[in-house]
């Protein structure tokens, strides 16, 4: 299955399902992100299943354990493919979600955000977290390989630290990817597709890349071109 998730960013539903409508399913996932969920609710998760999507539902939940846990059933009723929180919300809260899904028996993937790609080793220090990011990454995601999530958001700069962390098996879901031909926009820690999964990523995120451009699935035909050209 291709490692390539369209984030449907900055758009609203008709714009989102144009967009969808131009892309192959077998060829890409796609990501319902806050924006497109809060102005649009579970429909647009609805209407791009039915085009045939694994829909990832990034909605970073980060709350009390109990609030969390019931998020991430509603979304996994839902029958998204992939959900997230946020690690920072601490060991029992990603615990008591992943113990929640497992108790379901869903098929639905829970992973935790590390550190955003948009930021910088200054500006986590700044944020009040000392040390260096890399280690920072490493502490969550050892703490969510602890939790039983099944990965991990990250850069794809530290995905090979990542499974060197928690093994080959633990997802490494790397938003900031710009192939050749794109620019950097607001990331900050950022790699090529090719560079990406040498490092260890097992999947993509790319956002503006592909849904900036005036043919979205030509977009994803080039970077997947990029890819196998290796
Ligand atoms: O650390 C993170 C976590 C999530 N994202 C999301 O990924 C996409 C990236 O979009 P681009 O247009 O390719 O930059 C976007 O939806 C973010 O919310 C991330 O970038 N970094």
């Amino acid at each position: 299955m291709t490692p390539l998730i369209i984030a449907l960013d900055n758009m609203n539903c008709s714009q989102a399902l144009s967009v969808a409508d131009t892309l192959d399913p077998l060829e890409c996932r796609v990501k319902v992100g806050k924006e497109l969920f809060t102005r649009e609710g579970p429909e647009i998760v609805r209407q791009l299943q039915s085009r045939g999507f694994d829909v990832f539902l990034d909605l970073k939940f980060h709350d009390i354990p109990h609030t969390v846990a019931q998020a991430v059933l509603a979304a996994a009723d839902l029958g998204v493919w992939m959900v997230n929180v946020h690690a920072q919300g601490g060991l029992a809260m990603m615990k008591h979600a992943a113990d929640r899904l497992r108790e379901g028996h869903y098929d639905t993937r829970l992973i935790a955000v590390t550190v955003l790609t948009s930021l910088s080793q200054e500006e986590l220090n700044a944020s009040g977290i000392p040390g260096s990011l890399e280690a920072h990454v490493r502490h969550l995601a050892g703490l969510t390989r602890d939790a039983g999530l099944d990965g991990v958001v990250c850069s794809a700069r530290e995905a090979a630290m990542v499974r060197e962390t928690a093994g080959k098996e633990f997802l490494k879901v790397t938003p900031g990817i710009r192939p050749a031909f794109a620019v950097s926009d607001d990331q900050h820690r950022i790699m090529t597709p090719v560079d990406a999964l040498a490092a260890g990523s097992t999947h993509l995120v790319i956002g503006r890349p592909v849904t900036r451009s005036d043919n979205p699935m030509d977009a994803v035909r080039r970077i997947s071109e990029e890819i196998a050209a290796g």
